[in-house]
């Protein structure tokens, strides 16, 4: 029988898994207390409930740093870059420099191409869909792709949001305390022309 004496700590309280495979955690579960979580974290302003995701095995924070500095380092982690050279070429000749389009040309990763690839809206909207999924934040460009089942906030809301968009205004709204330039370091595509 339980021990009347003992009292549950709140942090152990069920969070629920929703559909959408979604865990909603209650405010009153996080470590720090309700004030000091809430002050960190401007989701909880929508109804007081983390959205965070139950991640895939193999997709953790520490499996995306390991793929970014081992096997993803060299290339990249831009998908269809040969769409760059073929289908978009044309468009992209309009508004890049020659040199930077030489180095694409000859293979060199995207995040390291100097001068970097210029983007404008149309450029943008191109690229919308789960496997060629591009999106602003600060004025540059990212790959998502690669990234979508490493997200704590899940893939759904990522395309919604974010597929050939400027996400920043929503980026800073759910976590400005991510450093995305550090995360998608080898996601980046280019700068955001307008
Ligand atoms: C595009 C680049 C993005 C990156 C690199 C990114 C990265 C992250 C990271 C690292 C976390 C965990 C944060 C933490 O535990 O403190 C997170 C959580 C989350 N993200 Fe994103 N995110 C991005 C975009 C977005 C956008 C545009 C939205 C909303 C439209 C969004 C919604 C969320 C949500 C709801 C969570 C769970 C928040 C929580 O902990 O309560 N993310 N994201």
């Amino acid at each position: 029988m339980a021990d009347p004496r003992f009292k549950k700590p709140s942090i152990f309280a069920e969070g629920r898994l929703l559909k959408n495979n979604t865990l909603s955690v209650p405010i009153s579960n996080n470590r720090l207390n309700p004030t000091q979580s809430q002050a960190a974290c401007s989701t909880l302003r929508a109804g007081g409930y983390r959205n965070k995701v139950v991640l895939k095995p193999g997709y953790s924070a520490l499996d995306w740093y390991e793929l970014t500095t081992k096997k993803g380092k060299k290339f990249g982690l831009v998908t269809n870059v040969d769409r760059l050279l073929t289908k978009d070429f044309d468009h992209l000749k309009a508004i890049n420099y020659p040199q930077t389009l030489i180095q694409i040309s000859r293979n060199v990763p995207l995040y390291l191409v100097r001068p970097p690839l210029r983007v404008d809206k149309e450029l943008l909207q191109r690229h919308k869909t789960k496997d060629d999924c591009w999106c602003v934040i600060q004025g540059k460009v990212y790959c998502l792709t690669n990234y979508f089942d490493f997200h704590p906030g899940g893939v759904d809301i990522l395309l919604k949001n974010c597929a050939g968009k400027d996400a920043t205004v929503l980026f800073n709204k759910y976590h400005r305390w991510v450093s995305y330039d550090k995360l998608l370091e080898n996601c980046f595509v280019g700068v955001y022309v307008g």
